[in-house]
């Protein structure tokens, strides 16, 4: 892992635009979080609130309702009861979405468009401002996100020439590119190898120490688990633990911790987490 050129986020700083919650309000604040999908109550009374600089997990059974939260902040589900401000400002008046960076579950980065790895990431930028050349900051964040995870040397390659694990780095390398304040990452390990993990757990190291606030869907805290500070598990819709990490206690710790990864649904996968 090469060392953090200073110059893109320095850039940032100097921006006349709000780039930092000073503020001292949560970054995330969801409170009694209602949500439906169709006719299921899947969210029933979420409470979530992640201060700056916190690097907190999001985990749970499957269904237990992980994804649909993290949606719900980014804005991608309706709440129908609760309340949720970002950054101090409640949701309804919320349009500083550059400040987010939003890695979501399961979606590859080809889109049957030929492009190349650096061309998804480079449209991590968008969300900075309207369509325009990219600017040397810009290039020098596209450089940055990419050597953080790994995939400078494949640049130029089509995405369509990727493996999924290395299309999950695209897309996280996608949200480093907009150098979000808040970053929210569904299951990023998933389908990525042990040695992929570790550049991803190096990676979010060097965002957190750089004061990046880290929200993680995670089955297992894995190779992450010297990043969290703290845990919230879900359970039906219900947040039933809100503190210190559950201890992982291997793959076949407790009975009646029925996770079973869905990237992997042949083998059952007991995480110890998910009391
Ligand atoms: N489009 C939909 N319509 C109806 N129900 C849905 C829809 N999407 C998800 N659900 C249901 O909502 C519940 C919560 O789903 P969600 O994806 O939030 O769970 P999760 O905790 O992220 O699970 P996983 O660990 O499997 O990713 C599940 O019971 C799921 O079946």
């Amino acid at each position: 892992m090469t060392a953090l050129m200073p110059g893109p986020r320095a850039e940032q700083e100097t921006s006349v635009e709000p780039t930092r919650n000073g503020s001292g309000e949560p970054v995330i604040s969801l409170r009694g979080a209602t949500a439906s999908l169709g006719a299921r109550r899947v969210l029933r009374g979420v409470d979530l609130g992640v201060e700056r600089g916190e690097v907190v997990a999001l985990l749970g059974a499957n269904g237990s309702g992980k994804s649909t939260t993290v949606r719900a902040v980014v804005g991608q589900v309706p709440l129908s009861g609760g309340e949720l401000s970002l950054f101090g400002t409640p949701y309804r008046r919320f349009r500083q979405w550059r400040r987010i960076g939003y890695v979501p579950q399961r979606t590859t980065a080809a889109s049957g468009v030929p492009a190349t790895v650096r061309e998804v990431v480079s449209s991590g930028r968008l969300s900075r401002g309207r369509l325009r050349p990219l600017r040397r900051a810009d290039r020098a964040a596209v450089d940055r996100a990419l050597e953080l995870v790994g995939l400078a040397d494949r640049a130029k390659d089509s995405v369509n020439a990727l493996s999924g694990g290395q299309h999950q780095r695209v897309l996280i390398a996608r949200a480093l590119a907009g150098e979000p304040e808040l970053l929210i990452m569904d299951e990023p390990m998933a389908g990525v190898d042990l040695a992929g993990q570790q550049v991803l757990a190096g990676t979010l190291r060097e965002e957190v120490a750089e004061g990046t606030t880290v929200l993680l869907v995670l089955h297992e805290l894995g190779a992450l688990e010297p990043l969290i500070d703290r845990a919230v598990v879900l359970r039906d819709g219900c947040v039933v633990h809100d503190g210190a990490p559950p201890p992982a206690t291997g793959q076949h710790a407790l009975p009646g911790h029925d996770h079973v990864h869905p990237h992997a649904p042949e083998e059952p996968i007991r995480t110890g987490l998910l009391t």
